[in-house]
């Protein structure tokens, strides 16, 4: 069993979800409510190490009116443990998790003591990069069945390829970044076939700020 998986993000009309400079303002206030009500109706938020060292988010509900019990577990993707002990992720706000690979090393075991001395938990899932399939099965297991998917572009790309995303919600700014360095809402490797890539069935569409959301179901 694994949890039900809405991926949301704020992207450019060009699929940027930040500038080359990391500027990634793309949402207005009112679309960051729609985000943060979605974060308070799920059981966890998920995002990469890469979304956690450049943005250094808080990933709890802080833009609608909420109390500490409405925030939803963190869980990062973080195979090396790069997570910084100061990152405002492992705060007291909110329950953390940090999914990282079964290949231990004294430098890691360290780190793990540490994260767990704070009250973080840690799992350790696949072998080179996080088993995203068993991280799921083993989030269920926790309780864990309603997730909020935060990005970035190669943490989503790893997830749209396992077949692990049920929904998108996408809030699409009248912008264009540019720059084929810059994040997107998919990185990674890409599929070869468009018979191999993700089908999505549109559900809904409505203005919002200046721009506009859409939602999909995945197709299975
Ligand atoms: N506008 C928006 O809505 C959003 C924008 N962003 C932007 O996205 C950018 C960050 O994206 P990005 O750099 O791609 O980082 P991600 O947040 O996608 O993190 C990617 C990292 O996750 C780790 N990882 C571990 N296992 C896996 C796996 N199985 N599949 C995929 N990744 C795995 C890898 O690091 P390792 O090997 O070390 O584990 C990988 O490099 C930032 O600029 C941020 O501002 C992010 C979220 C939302
Ligand atoms: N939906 C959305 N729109 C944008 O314009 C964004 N920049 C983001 N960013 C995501 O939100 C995280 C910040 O969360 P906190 O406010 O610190 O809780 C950031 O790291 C991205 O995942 N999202």
């Amino acid at each position: 069993m694994k949890p039900y998986v809405i991926s949301n993000v704020g992207m450019t009309l060009d699929g940027k979800l930040a500038t080359i400079a990391n500027d990634s303002r793309i949402s207005g206030e009112e679309d960051l409510k729609r985000v943060h009500q979605i974060r308070k109706e799920v059981d966890g938020i998920m995002v990469g190490i890469g979304t956690v060292l450049k943005d250094d988010p808080r990933l709890t509900v802080h833009k609608i009116p909420a109390k500490k019990e409405d925030n939803p577990v963190r869980i990062v993707v973080d195979s090396k443990l790069r997570v910084p002990l100061n990152a405002r992720v492992l705060n007291k706000d909110a329950k953390t998790i940090i999914a990282t690979t079964e290949e231990i090393n004294e430098e890691k075991e360290e780190k793990i003591k540490k994260l767990t001395e704070m009250g973080v938990e840690v799992i350790k899932v696949g072998k080179g990069k996080v088993d995203l399939r068993k991280l799921m099965e083993e989030l269920y297991k926790r309780g864990i069945k309603k997730i909020l998917l935060e990005g970035g572009g190669t943490l989503n790309w790893g997830m749209f390829k396992e077949n692990l995303v049920d929904e998108v919600r996408v809030f699409i700014a009248p912008k264009i970044f540019g720059g084929k360095d810059a994040p997107t809402y998919v990185d990674g490797e890409g599929f070869k076939t468009v018979d191999e890539c993700v089908k999505l069935e549109l559900k809904n569409f409505y203005r919002m700020d200046d721009g506009i959301v859409l939602e999909f179901k995945v197709k299975k």
